[in-house]
């Protein structure tokens, strides 16, 4: 199999890249790697048989000659190559982490843990388009799929608590400079404990609202704030992240009725993992017990932290999970509403089961295949 890689070295294709020789994933593989500003410069060397040379990314006769092309450049390079490849013929698998593609129709979005079923069917079908799902529709999938896999889900309100890197690398930095930035602001009132706290915090909010704390990347402050809303506007007042919780879930889920999934997706000032709180109807009242069950047996990487306080500090937390495949769901109990509304919290690593994981899964199913 001739696999041609795109986008490895931005901040998805290195996660993608590391996982991918954690798994020995590239071993024996004809591997060709592309890029759109390096080409002619050496390949990296995973492990990998095949070229040693960097090709160019907008080779259309070179891409075309790849049985598998993976990539992480973007959705404008999706948008770019992709339709010129298939006019031309090309009729090998296109694995993506771009958005551009999901909803098309002769495009499966991929989860295996979740959706083995679906894509299995797909390839039966001739499908060749495999594309990751949104960081929080995967991971919240990741997090209660057994509840969906069960027929339990009347609907669900997810509220977001998301990383920086879902707005990309120069965000994550942004956000940290704007931390020192704040601090900056008192670090002299900081070396005296018993400096006025009010004082403190006049000087960090006029730091917040001054022309010298960065946002080129944001627009806004993160640090020290909030920011709810994600993505561009679309209809109904929502924000297209948010648009993308329902029409992708029900679309991963190959859902004949849809299940309605909508909730307020918000940046916070974490790094790479995406928090969610959930609400969600059920369609019956089973006992706590049994709910636990199912979310905790649903997949290998999700985990249920018992609705402690000590459990939940130490395991449910951007902290505890960044950089992990865990997907953690916890401070599960029945709501005041009535006996079928459940409340969660969830907590992933929205580079990894969120953007790369199910890409190389699925060139692991089609080698398997
Ligand atoms: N960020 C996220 O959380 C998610 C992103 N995605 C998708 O993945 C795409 C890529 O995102 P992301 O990885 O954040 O993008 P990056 O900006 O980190 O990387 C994209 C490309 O930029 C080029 N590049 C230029 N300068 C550098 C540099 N100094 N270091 C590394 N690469 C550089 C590389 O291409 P070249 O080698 O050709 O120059 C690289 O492949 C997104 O557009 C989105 O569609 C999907 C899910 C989540
Ligand atoms: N929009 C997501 C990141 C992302 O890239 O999503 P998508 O793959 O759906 O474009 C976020 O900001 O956290």
């Amino acid at each position: 199999m001739k696999v041609g890689l795109v986008g490895w070295r931005g901040m998805v294709g290195s996660v993608l890249m590391q996982r991918m020789v954690e798994e020995n994933d590239l071993v024996g593989v004809d591997a060709t790697f592309f890029s759109t500003s390096q080409a002619g410069q050496t390949a990296p060397d995973f492990g990998q048989t095949g070229g040693t040379t960097l090709e160019d990314a907008s080779d259309i006769t070179k891409l075309a000659e790849q049985d598998v092309i993976i990539t992480c450049q973007g959705g404008d390079y999706t948008k770019e190559v992709h339709p010129k490849l298939r006019s031309g013929g090309w009729n090998g698998y296109w694995i993506d982490a771009a958005s551009s593609l999901r909803m098309e129709d002769n495009a499966v979005i991929i989860l295996d843990p979740t959706n083995l079923d679906v894509i299995e069917e797909a390839l039966k079908n001739g499908v060749k388009d495999f594309i990751g799902g949104n960081c929080t529709v995967s991971l919240m999938l990741m997090a209660i799929g057994g509840l969906f896999k069960a027929g339990l889900v009347e609907w669900v309100s997810s509220m977001t608590y998301q990383a920086a890197s879902g707005a990309g690398a120069p965000n994550m930095r942004e956000l940290l400079s704007q931390m020192g930035y704040l601090n900056e602001s008192v670090a002299e009132e900081l070396k005296t404990p018993g400096s006025a706290i009010l004082e403190i915090d006049q000087k960090v909010t006029a730091a917040l609202r001054s022309d010298g704390i960065p946002t080129a990347e944001f627009g806004f402050p993160l640090a020290g704030s909030v920011l709810p809303w994600i993505d561009r506007e679309v209809e109904d007042g929502q924000s297209r992240e948010e648009w993308k919780g329902f029409v992708e879930t029900n679309k991963i889920l190959g859902n004949k009725t849809p299940i309605p999934v909508d909730g307020v997706c918000v940046r916070i000032g974490a790094m790479r993992c995406h928090s969610q709180a959930l609400t969600i109807k059920l369609n019956k009242d089973l006992p706590i017990k049994e709910i636990e069950q199912i979310i905790d047996g649903d997949n290998q990487w999700v985990k249920l932290v018992p609705n402690k306080k000590a459990e939940t500090l130490e395991q449910l937390t951007p902290t505890a999970v960044s950089g992990t495949l865990s997907v953690p769901v916890g401070r599960v109990r029945k709501m005041k509403m009535g006996p079928q509304y459940l409340s969660a919290f969830t907590c992933g690593d929205q580079l990894l089961w969120g953007a790369a994981e199910p890409l190389r899964r699925m060139l692991r199913i089609l080698q398997d295949h």
